[in-house]
């Protein structure tokens, strides 16, 4: 894979996670009720930064959880791949909570989906929200999400690589070819 361009370095991304936080806690109001659910693998450390800035902000601890969704094709780009759930326990119980389901890329919108059947498979939650640090657009399904660190156009063919701190040894965002 051919690194193309830098997208987001440390600083970005972590001031993309402050405005997250801050849009979080603004559209409910607060976080009494809010869930922050990690999609593995990088929306992990992900939810985990947002629930370290809630903290901060709002001096109150915010429940976090996991899920795992595996994408199961050949190469990233090929169109129709399909989204597993391989462990759908959160951790906690999802009836009445604001569920933020947060992931590093939202490309296809199948990984999201499944989340999303699993999730409501096992719980009425109040609401369920998404956030995603990179949306770079390719839908194939009716989803979008509620917060978004940066839109980022591409072509099919391109792959976002995000690294995380906890997964990965930086953080940053790259497009590649
Ligand atoms: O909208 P979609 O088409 O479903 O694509 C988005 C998903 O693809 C990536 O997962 P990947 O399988 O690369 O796992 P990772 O999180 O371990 O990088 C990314 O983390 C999203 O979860
Ligand atoms: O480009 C992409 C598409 C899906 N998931 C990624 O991590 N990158």
């Amino acid at each position: 894979m051919k690194e193309k361009a830098m997208i987001m370095d440390d600083q970005a991304m972590k001031r993309a996670i402050t405005r997250i936080s801050h849009e979080i806690i603004e559209r409910n109001k607060g976080i009494d009720d809010v869930a922050l659910v990690g999609i593995k693998s990088r929306g992990v450390p992900l939810a985990a930064m947002i629930a370290a800035k809630i903290k901060d902000i709002e001096g109150k601890d915010v429940i976090v959880g996991e899920i795992d969704i595996t994408l199961y094709r050949d190469d990233l780009t090929e169109k129709h791949h399909q989204a597993i759930v391989k462990d759908s326990k959160l951790g906690f119980d999802a009836a009445g909570k604001i569920i933020v389901l947060v992931d590093d890329v939202l490309f296809t919108g199948r990984t999201v989906r499944a989340a999303l059947d699993a999730i409501i498979d096992q719980g009425r939650p109040k609401s369920i929200q998404l956030a995603v640090l990179i949306d770079r657009g390719h839908r194939e399904l009716p989803i979008r999400a509620d917060f978004v660190g940066k839109n980022v156009p591409t072509s099919r063919s391109e792959v976002i690589k995000v690294s995380v701190e906890g997964i990965d040894s930086e953080n940053y965002v790259s497009i590649n070819e």
